[in-house]
């Protein structure tokens, strides 16, 4: 079995969302103060690095992080290699082979450094979710810090994936991914009420013998 961490690391340095609280670490009671323990402390959005989306992030009677059924994140999920494309079409998907995928994960390599937030991403024709719905695919994912556009304040992506009740996985880290197929596990914290959820994400590559 092989582990491809997929996760962002997080610290003061990884890009917030523009005008979201940034990321923060710090060792609030050190071992000496304590007598005992080092305890640290995180401040954070909910929408930093590598993390979920729950419907209640563009809906209010969505979904909240809590009440996110778990299946949904340790799936069968295929990688698929979308680099070089301002849009990913329908159309363009096809002829890809998505075989018993519950989850798609798009590499599409256009945010290089991820303590720059980026201006411009490639962004989703809602097509793509009704080729999602045919092949029965739950949950979409991508190396970008959104599904829409940046500038988007209608959201049309995220949307027609809650209407069709699909999940999403922003700000995976898929530079070294090959195409192919693997087990996702990205499982969000149980935070009551919460409209998303940083995760650890990791791809398991099955190794045969
Ligand atoms: N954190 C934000 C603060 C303000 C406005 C949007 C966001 C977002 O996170 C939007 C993005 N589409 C997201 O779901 O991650
Ligand atoms: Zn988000
Ligand atoms: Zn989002």
């Amino acid at each position: 079995m092989k582990i491809h961490d997929i996760s962002m690391l997080l610290n003061s340095d990884v890009a917030e969302w523009p005008g979201d609280t940034p990321f923060q670490f710090q060792l609030n009671w050190t071992k000496q103060q304590s007598g005992s323990v080092n305890v640290g402390q995180i401040t954070t959005s909910t929408h930093i690095g590598t993390h979920i989306d729950a419907p209640f992030h563009f809906n209010e009677q969505g979904k909240k992080v809590h009440e996110l059924p778990l299946e949904n994140y340790i799936v069968d999920a295929i990688v698929i290699d979308v680099s070089g494309q301002d849009v990913i079409s329908r159309e363009s998907l096809k002829e890809v082979l998505t075989g018993k995928a519950k989850a798609v994960l798009f590499r599409t390599n256009a945010w290089n450094k991820r303590v720059i937030f980026p201006d411009e991403i490639p962004v989703f024709e809602v097509g793509v979710v009704e080729w999602m719905v045919e092949r029965g695919i739950v949950l979409l994912g991508v190396d970008l810090p959104s599904v829409d556009a940046i500038t988007s304040k209608d959201l049309p992506m995220h949307h027609a994936l809650g209407t069709a009740g699909r999940y999403i996985l922003e700000g995976l880290v898929l530079d070294e991914i090959k195409e192919g197929t693997y087990q996702l596990i990205a499982l969000p914290l149980k935070i009551e009420g919460a409209d998303g959820s940083p995760v650890r994400a990791v791809l398991v590559e099955q190794v045969h013998f």
